[in-house]
């Protein structure tokens, strides 16, 4: 009997970007192909400028590319209306930025439970992942702690516990570590590589940080609108 072949994470295939700027044209994405397996981490380094955070909005169904094609798991997404990349995004994309963007009212476990309820999750059992989540990222004694209680590095674990709290299949990070402290730092970085590898989901995360990419399964960069990968 022959193993099913396993899906790609995220498949970006040939995918094009461009801006109209007066009379000329941004070329910043000119064909861009780049494939993300379950459980891989992937650093995206490059410089001011070239692409990062189109690339990341892209693959995360914010946008949509000129040319190409974005796959999520085995599903094209080019045809898709908005209602349904929406649906598609809640469902398998988790995003961390580097300001965290929590709820400051609520508590972390509030902030963790609020992406499972719109999803349509019980408040219980919301309750329930969120505190385990919370726990795994070393955050079991600040449950009940608002953001503003938090230190730069809690926040950015609970930003982080949020993200993959539906179990997304693609985690995007855009400079996830810039706004804190270089040892804060590696502690969230390796929180957040060892919860790619516990739960299986693959991450993208654009950084500057070359120390920290090195440390993920692949790096890439973005040269002339062309993805390459590194050493
Ligand atoms: N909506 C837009 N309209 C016109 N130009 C844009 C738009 N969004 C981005 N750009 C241009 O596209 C290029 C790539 O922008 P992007 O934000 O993806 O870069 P980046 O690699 O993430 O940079 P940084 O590291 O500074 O965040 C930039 O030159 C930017 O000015």
């Amino acid at each position: 009997m022959n193993a099913v072949a396993p899906s790609p994470a995220l498949h970006l295939q040939k995918v094009q970007r461009r801006y109209a700027q007066g009379e000329t044209t941004l070329e910043i994405l000119r064909g861009i192909d780049l494939t993300l397996w379950p459980g891989q981490s992937v650093a995206l380094i490059a410089p001011s400028g070239a692409g990062k955070s189109t690339l990341l909005h892209l693959a995360g169904l914010l946008e949509r590319p000129d040319g190409g094609e974005i796959y999520v798991g085995d599903q094209p997404t080019a045809h898709m209306d908005d209602a349904e990349r929406t649906a598609l995004r809640r469902l398998e994309i988790g995003f961390v930025y580097q300001f965290h963007h929590l709820l400051p009212e609520f508590s972390a476990t509030e902030n963790v439970m609020l992406p499972q309820m719109i999803r349509g999750l019980g408040r219980a059992e919301a309750r329930r992942r969120a505190e385990e989540l919370l726990a795994f990222l070393g955050l079991g004694q600040r449950l009940s702690h608002r953001p503003g209680m938090l230190s730069g590095g809690e926040q950015q674990r609970v930003a982080i516990a949020r993200a993959v709290a539906n179990t997304p299949r693609v985690l995007l990070a855009d400079e996830p570590t810039g706004n804190l402290d270089p040892k804060t730092a590696d502690h969230v970085f390796a929180v957040l590589t060892e919860i790619v590898r516990a739960s299986g989901l693959a991450a993208l995360v654009a950084t500057h940080n070359l120390e920290l990419a090195r440390r993920m399964d692949r790096r890439v960069t973005l040269r002339d609108g062309l993805l390459v990968e590194l050493e």
